[in-house]
């Protein structure tokens, strides 16, 4: 099996090395791109230094492209991966919502990425975080509406969100000023409602992914979604406040007891011991942290809860480290026959 990284040099594709380092698919071989000027630099992977090389404009010789560079790389060259045999697990917004490509999380609908056609998509880091915890609770109590307030950390702009984040900082901490560059305002000390651009709408893309994204993952277009994405001076993992409303009523214990034994999901919910998820405990982890549950008080029969999950790690390079696997398991992802 021989699996290429487009992107490994960003954020996303320093955590792709790291989970496949530990991951249960079969890697022979391992190719590494980036852009040019990271040609020639090296990356640590099995206890060997890798060369990353630049991105080929047509096809690569790979099983497997994880592909982490963005959108614009991802619409230009994955037609020509795919034409090239490859399978193309795709961390970009480009293709989720195209009625061809599965978009996927595989605790939730794992065998959607079954009905490729050569690109599966993994979903918006936000999205996929509330959606490992809000699935269970929608197949058991039917989620109506759903409100969705979310503390995005710098890291979810990417290497130079967290440079930005770390050199702001030590400006204001020196009495310098702070000046904007990858995020609208000054990030330290503040909090900025503005995730992506502004639609006609006055939500932003962001929010609009959570609405989409969410509805697609789920399989159910009549679900209410209204989302306020929020960017905070955190350097990893995102967390959002949840508010659903049930077709079925559900008490706090229930949707505890039933979160407990659901996939990818850490219940830590114990607020007298000071225990409810942060994303000071959930940096790192591959389940999402799931607490605060508790009774709505505006919709009877709702409840409301709180999650934190490592953007970086469920919000991309796991999950799609995981739909490999998923396909691996399946016997849907084997070695092509080399010519
Ligand atoms: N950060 C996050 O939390 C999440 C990100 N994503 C998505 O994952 C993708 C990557 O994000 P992230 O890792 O954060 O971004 P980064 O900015 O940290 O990294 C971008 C990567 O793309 C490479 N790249 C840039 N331009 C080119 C080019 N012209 N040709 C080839 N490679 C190029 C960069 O290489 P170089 O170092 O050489 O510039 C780098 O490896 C994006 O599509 C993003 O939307 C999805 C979910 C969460
Ligand atoms: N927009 C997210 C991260 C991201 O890259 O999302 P998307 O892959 O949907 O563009 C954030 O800034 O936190």
């Amino acid at each position: 099996m021989r699996v290429a990284i487009v992107g490994a040099t960003g954020a996303v594709g320093h955590e792709l090395l790291r989970v496949l380092e530990g991951s249960t698919l079969k890697t022979d071989d391992l190719l590494l791109y980036a852009s040019p000027r990271s040609a020639g630099t090296t990356l640590p992977f099995g206890g060997r230094e890798l060369t990353v090389q630049a991105t080929p404009e047509g096809s690569i010789d790979a099983d497997v492209i994880l592909a982490s560079a963005g959108g614009s790389i991802s619409k230009a060259l994955a037609p020509a991966w795919v034409a090239g045999g490859s399978v193309v697990i795709d961390n970009s917004s480009a293709f989720r919502l195209d009625p061809d490509v599965p978009l996927v999380v595989p605790e939730v609908n794992g065998a959607a990425a079954l009905r490729h056609r050569g690109i599966i998509a993994n979903p918006n880091c936000t999205t996929a975080i509330a959606a490992v915890a809000v699935a269970p609770l929608h197949r058991a109590f039917g989620v109506r509406r759903m409100i969705v307030s979310t503390y995005q950390a710098t890291s979810g702009a990417g290497q130079k969100g967290i440079e930005e984040l770390l050199a702001q900082t030590h400006r204001v901490l020196h009495d310098q000023p702070a000046q904007a560059e990858v995020f609208a305002h000054p990030i330290p000390f503040n909090v900025i409602p503005h995730i992506d651009t502004f639609g006609e709408n006055g939500y932003t893309r962001e929010e609009m992914k959570v609405v989409w994204e969410t509805r697609k993952i789920l399989g159910d277009d009549a679900l209410q979604i209204s989302c306020t994405a929020v960017r905070i001076p955190t350097l990893r993992t995102h967390a959002e406040a949840i508010t659903l409303e049930l077709e079925r009523p559900a008490t706090p214990d229930e949707a505890r007891e039933l979160l407990r034994q659901a996939a990818g999901v850490e219940v830590r919910d114990d607020p007298a011991g000071k225990l409810y998820p942060m994303p000071l405990t959930a940096t790192g982890k591959y389940d999402v942290e799931v607490g605060r549950i508790r009774s709505s008080l505006v919709f009877e029969g709702g409840l409301d809860l709180f999650v934190a999950g490592d953007q970086l790690l469920k919000g991309a390079a796991l999950n799609a480290v995981q739909i490999a696997e998923y396909l691996q398991a399946q016997g849907a992802l084997r070695g092509r026959v080399q010519g």
